[in-house]
């Protein structure tokens, strides 16, 4: 694949954050990452490196403690609408239903939800595996098929770029597989930027263009790597051996490398 421009820039990004001793947690430090237009990025650490924090910095909830998060050349400093974002859990809206959660978007961003809105809200809830629900309160389901409610919500507004926070953490192991695949569908169908946090190492290799694997607190880029895997990717793809070898680098680089600083 010819390498696109990068759209999405750290440069030198360090977040402290203040915490009751008054010494501050630095949670990211001098983080240098360049995101290409279209890629799918998948992000893998230790837990507590920072994963999370990143990604509000690309949204625009959080503002670095120093260094600059750019978005098309332009310093992010506010939330922008042409990101979508599904958390870690279901953040959805108790009192709507589950296919007005999906339209919320919609609302919220037009202030109207066109018939057209609610039949590709619906095609998204079909391919969830959620058609019969659609007219539930989100209180009514279990935590997975929530957490698929949120993934078409951010689906819906078809967003530039996308980020995922361990969207698939809540869902069985198959509903998992399946959800990747759908995702990785949706993605070649209407590219976009995706930005894909896990703790899986196969569902990275499986989905990714590119992985970064960062070091335990406080986070920076241990290691950027090209997953080149043909692709579409399949079932097949986790049998073959270059699979394996990048699942083990990845595997090594976590557990047993120590960070020099
Ligand atoms: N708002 C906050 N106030 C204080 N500390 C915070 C805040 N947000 C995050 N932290 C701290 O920053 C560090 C990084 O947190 P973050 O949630 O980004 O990690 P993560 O890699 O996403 O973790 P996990 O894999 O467990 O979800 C942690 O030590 C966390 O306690």
């Amino acid at each position: 694949m010819p390498e696109l421009p990068s759209i999405i820039r750290f440069d030198g990004v360090s977040q402290t954050f203040a915490d009751p001793s008054g010494a501050g947690v630095t949670a990211l430090s001098g983080l240098d990452i360049d995101i290409r237009k279209n890629e799918f990025l998948a992000v893998l650490g230790p837990s507590g490196c920072g994963k999370s924090t990143l990604l509000r910095q690309i949204a625009g909830l959080l503002l670095p403690t120093s260094g600059t998060v750019s978005i098309y050349g332009r310093t992010v400093s506010e939330p922008r609408d042409e990101i979508g974002m599904v958390f870690q859990k279901p953040t959805l809206l108790p009192w709507y239903t589950v296919r007005d959660n999906v339209t919320f978007p919609m609302r919220h961003k037009y202030g109207r939800v066109t018939a057209e809105d609610r039949t590709r809200a619906d095609a998204l809830l079909a391919m969830m595996g959620l058609t019969e629900f659609a007219a539930r309160l989100p209180e009514t389901l279990s935590g997975g098929m929530q957490q698929r409610v949120a993934i078409a919500r951010a689906l819906l507004l078809d967003p530039d770029i996308l980020l995922m926070d361990e969207p698939f953490s809540a869902l069985d192991a198959l509903t998992r597989d399946e959800m990747s695949f759908e995702l990785l569908r949706i993605w070649q169908e209407r590219p976009k930027t995706v930005i894909f946090i896990t703790h899986s190492i196969p569902e990275a290799v499986l989905l990714a263009d590119r992985i970064v694997v960062m070091s335990s607190r406080p986070g920076r880029v241990r290691e950027v790597i090209d997953v080149d895997l043909p692709r579409p990717r399949t079932m097949q793809s986790f049998s073959e051996p270059r699979f394996s070898e990048l699942a083990n680098h990845i595997r090594e680089q976590l557990f047993t490398r120590p960070m020099v600083a």
